[in-house]
């Protein structure tokens, strides 16, 4: 049995845990998958990296609208490919050789680890780790669904997808989330002919009411998108192409052809490939290990000395910004065990980087309201299209929007959802407000915007917020 100081299970955020304050203390770093974790190389760095020049082939059909000529005259699938994947690997190397090679107190195991004690693990090998301190930092992984015909090759997550040996002709996407939304926006925009088989009314339904329907709308305008659709079955084709049978909201069957499918149905905790419920760790149902605001982790709601967990394994937030923060709190614990930070997701964002971008904080119009119900006040509620200001204007835009939700009595801003053209940017201003308790009325009056920039849009919604019932 090896002795550490330190043993954390994931190199993804987990990865981020060694600074240099740990420098001649003996660390262990487990990972049982690519070195670097979902992020770097199957997440948020490779999606935006096609997301980009997606929009930059999407212009081309865009532009024509305002007078100006653009014709896309091909995509080459492989030199967009290799050219993400050429620069990820290298950097997933890297941070393997650096952890793996050249730490002299840092011993990287690349295999799959199991806990057999609080604090004691073992490999898939047979060796036997123990150390003071240990972090569950081991991610999430897609689910897919028991569908007849999703074990055929031509079935992907969004792990696989991405590397594919050749650009699809047709895509069949299942679902109507994050994923399925992101990778809509990336195949279509090269020119691959999607299809969407969304099981409920609206796509990415966890959102403010208004943006599930009005990006549902933009999605039906864009793609084939078969809301209240489920697939029964995929069969091979014997041709290199399948044929997924769905059946309809009234029980109709259809038949959808595809050279690819993608299977886009949520992410789950990696809990159970940690064994973090045999040593009787605490699970909430959806298998994440329970932990407290220092992200403790919990056995019958105490924490388990010296054992913590943080991003995907452990948060109800499946993102990165929200792992990098927990990583951020854990780093602090870790060393500081009588001084303990706890985790702030008050007022946790999020973007979808599809077309249009959307970008989300706080509160929905649905939960602002109850709460208001709830404490006695009143919610103030605004929507302002992009096209009512100058840039928006400019843009021609047509669909974009600001919605700001606030408290009445004191401006407090309750929750903002943005769809349009640079959502996730325009948003950041209004986190800030969140965060550091400025109020409706004074982030509208007590600064500059830019004339005639499209922050603008952020402003006018802050001046226009209004009873949703009364309209005054
Ligand atoms: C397609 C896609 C796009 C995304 N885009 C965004 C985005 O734009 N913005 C955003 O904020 N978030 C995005 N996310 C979510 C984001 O990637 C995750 O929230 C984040 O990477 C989670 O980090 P983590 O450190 O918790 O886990 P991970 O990075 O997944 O690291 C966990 C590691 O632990 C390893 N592991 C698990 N169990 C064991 C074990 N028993 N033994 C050894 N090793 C083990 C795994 O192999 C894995 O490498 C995206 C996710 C996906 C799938
Ligand atoms: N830009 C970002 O921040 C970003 C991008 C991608 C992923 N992510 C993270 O990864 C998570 C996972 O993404 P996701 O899109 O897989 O999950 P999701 O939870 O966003 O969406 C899952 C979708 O699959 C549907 N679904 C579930 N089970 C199904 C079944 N059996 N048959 C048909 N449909 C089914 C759901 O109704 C939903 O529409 C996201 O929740 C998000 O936290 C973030």
């Amino acid at each position: 049995m090896t002795h550490y100081d330190l043993a954390i299970i994931g190199s993804g955020s987990g990865n981020t845990l060694i600074t240099p304050e740990w420098d001649g203390k003996k660390i262990a770093i487990i990972e049982g998958g690519t070195f670097g974790g979902t992020c770097l190389n199957v997440g948020c760095i490779p999606t935006k990296m096609f997301v980009y020049p997606a929009e930059l082939a999407r212009a081309a059909t865009d532009a024509g609208r305002l007078g100006v000529d653009v014709q896309l005259t091909g995509v080459r699938w492989e030199a967009l490919r290799d050219r993400i994947f050429t620069r990820i690997d290298s950097i997933s190397e890297a941070g393997r050789t650096y952890r793996g090679a050249e730490l002299e107190d840092v011993d990287l195991y690349e295999e799959e680890v199991r806990f057999t004690g609080d604090r004691t693990l073992k490999t898939a090998s047979g060796e036997v780790i123990s150390a003071d301190q240990v972090v569950i930092a081991a991610g999430s992984r897609a689910v897919v669904p028991d569908i007849p015909g999703l074990d055929l090759p031509q079935v992907h997550t969004s792990d696989t997808v991405m590397r594919l040996t050749e650009q699809p002709r047709r895509m069949l996407i299942i679902g109507g989330g994050y994923i399925a939304a992101e990778f809509a926006h990336i195949f279509s925009s090269l020119g691959t002919d999607v299809t969407l088989a969304v099981r409920s009314e609206f796509m990415l339904r966890s959102l403010d009411d208004t943006v599930s329907e009005q990006f549902t709308e933009s999605a039906r305008a864009q793609w084939k998108l078969l809301t209240g659709h489920q697939v029964s079955r995929v069969s091979s084709n014997g041709d290199g192409s399948v044929t997924a049978d769905l059946a309809g909201p009234d029980g109709t069957a259809l038949q959808v052809e595809a050279d690819v499918v993608l299977v886009a149905t949520g992410r789950k905790p990696n809990s159970d490939r940690t064994g973090a419920a045999e040593v009787g760790f605490d699970l909430a149902e959806d298998g994440r290990v329970e932990v407290d605001v220092f992200q403790r982790v919990l056995r019958r709601g105490q924490p388990v000395e010296g054992v913590w967990a943080l991003g995907d394994v452990s948060s109800p937030f499946q993102l990165k910004h929200v792992a990098n923060h927990e990583a951020r709190v854990v780093t602090h614990n870790l060393l500081h065990p009588d001084a303990l930070h706890a985790s702030d997701h008050r007022y946790v964002p999020a973007a979808v980087f599809t077309r249009p971008q959307i970008a989300t904080v706080g509160l929905t119009e649905e939960q602002a309201l109850e709460r208001a119900e709830r404490t006695g006040s009143k919610a103030l509620v605004a929507v302002q299209q992009y096209g009512s200001t100058a840039y928006g204007w400019a843009m021609e835009d047509t669909t974009g929007f600001v919605k700001l939700i606030a408290e009445e009595d004191t401006g407090t801003i309750l929750g903002a959802h943005i769809m349009g053209q640079d959502a996730s940017n325009l948003i950041q201003p209004v986190i800030q407000a969140m965060h550091f308790g400025l109020d409706a009325f004074t982030m509208a009056r007590g600064q500059y915007w830019i004339h005639p920039a499209l922050t603008e849009v952020v402003e006018n919604a802050l001046l226009s917020l209004k009873t949703p019932s009364t309209g005054g």
